[in-house]
């Protein structure tokens, strides 16, 4: 039997830490329309299309209420869809391909909350809405885990025990659609080809870097959830673990998971502002030392995945600071002058494709992270495969 929205868009969510990206896309793969709710639990707003709504968004529940209701109202109703895709961001050791979404999918995405709790709870209450609104609404997933699974396994193993490693414990790496949209969209946008060692600075509300060696991930500073590494928004990034043992001997288990995921990064030690664009406008000595701790430890982590790729040849920024912040990029460049990189001022200032000036000897560039366009991508690679619907 025939659904309604058999020949309708693709709507693809991608929920972050603190915001929902959607955007619908047609069978072609030519967007149709696309929209963010962002700052959810503070300053929010909805944006459809090119038009913004100030709206209070306290939780992702409200803004994907939000976003449907808005999407609803210019004629996407659940039922017109063809079908939902979605970024689910810890696929665990086994969900490694675009899946179609069974109960045997959504319970390993329960099972992976833990590895992902600022993420996985939201990806699947997208899906479970989404459910119960138009039940045969075909749904998939794409994990963010999946393009570091080329990463050597000296790159994915701590030094802990095999049987330790055995149990999931090892590093897996996130942000990956956004760096696979990277790699296939680099060269058209650039109209040049993909460099051979790219240092790409995912730099959002969560943060990474990843080291993209011929095409291919070879170390990425994101571990076993997305909480190591740089400093971010709300999460600490990279700590001592014996420094968590005693926070959870002294504090307990939950008071320590909210205190590195939710309460440190930027807004712990800024004491009270988690949003760059926020931080950058406060001038307070605080926000301050928040804004050269993030660039700071980025340069610092940038030369470990340089050294994993022996040399670089390219930076290329994105995510929601990358592509929209000239201060912040001109920082951490300015860190690592030591590559060969420089930037051209206006080109930074008016968040130009091309950053560096054509005398730089490692270019630097600006991709705009796609990765809704990756999630699509895939989903309509499963149905074109047969997948059900
Ligand atoms: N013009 C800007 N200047 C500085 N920071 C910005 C600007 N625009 C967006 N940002 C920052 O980008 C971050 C959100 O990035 P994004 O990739 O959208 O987040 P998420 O991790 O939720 O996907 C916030 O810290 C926000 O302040
Ligand atoms: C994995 C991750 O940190 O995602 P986001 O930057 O969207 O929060
Ligand atoms: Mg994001």
């Amino acid at each position: 039997m025939s659904r309604p929205g058999q020949q309708g868009p693709i709507l693809v969510l991608n929920a972050g830490s603190s915001s929902i990206k959607f955007a619908l896309f047609d069978t072609m793969l030519s967007p149709i329309l696309s929209g963010m709710a962002d700052g959810i639990g503070g300053a929010s707003q909805l944006r459809i299309a090119d038009t913004d709504f100030p709206q209070n968004l306290p939780t992702h529940e409200a803004a994907l209420s939000a976003i449907l209701t808005g999407l609803g109202q210019l004629g996407f109703q659940a039922s017109t869809l063809r079908a939902a895709a979605h970024r689910v961001v810890h696929g665990g050791k086994n969900l490694t391909q675009p899946s179609q979404i069974t109960p045997t999918i959504r319970q390993r995405i329960q099972a992976n909350i833990p590895l992902a709790p600022l993420h996985n709870p939201h990806n699947l209450a997208a899906i479970d809405t989404l459910a119960k609104l138009a039940p045969d609404l075909p749904q998939f997933a794409s994990f963010d885990t999946a393009f570091h699974a080329t990463n050597p396994d000296v790159a994915t193993h701590y030094a802990v025990p095999q049987q330790i490693t055995d149990r999931g414990i090892r590093r897996y790496g996130f942000h990956g659609l956004s760096y696979a949209s990277l790699v296939d969209l680099f060269p058209d946008l650039t109209s040049t080809p993909l460099p051979a060692r790219v240092l790409a600075l995912h730099l959002g509300n969560g943060a990474s870097l990843c080291a993209i060696k011929d095409g291919r991930s070879v170390a990425t500073t994101m571990g076993y959830s997305p909480l190591e590494g740089l400093t971010m928004g709300t999460r600490a990034g990279s700590l001592d673990a014996n420094a968590v043992l005693r926070l959870v001997e002294e504090d307990g288990l939950d008071v320590t998971r909210d205190l590195l995921n939710s309460k440190s990064g930027l807004l712990g030690l800024s004491n009270g502002t988690s949003d760059m664009r926020a931080l950058l406008a406060q001038g307070t000595a605080q926000a301050d030392f928040a804004i050269e701790h993030f660039c700071y430890w980025a340069a610092r982590h940038a030369g470990s995945m340089i050294a994993a790729m022996q040399g670089v040849d390219a930076l290329v920024f994105t995510g929601g600071i990358g592509e929209n912040s000239p201060e912040i990029r001109r920082r951490i460049v300015a860190n690592l002058g030591w590559t060969g990189a420089g930037m051209d001022r206006a080109y930074n200032q008016s968040n130009a494709l091309r950053l560096s000036p054509q005398t730089s000897r490692t270019p630097v560039w600006i991709v705009p992270a796609q990765e809704e366009r990756k999630i699509a991508a895939d989903a309509l690679t499963l149905l074109a495969q047969g997948a059900r619907f």
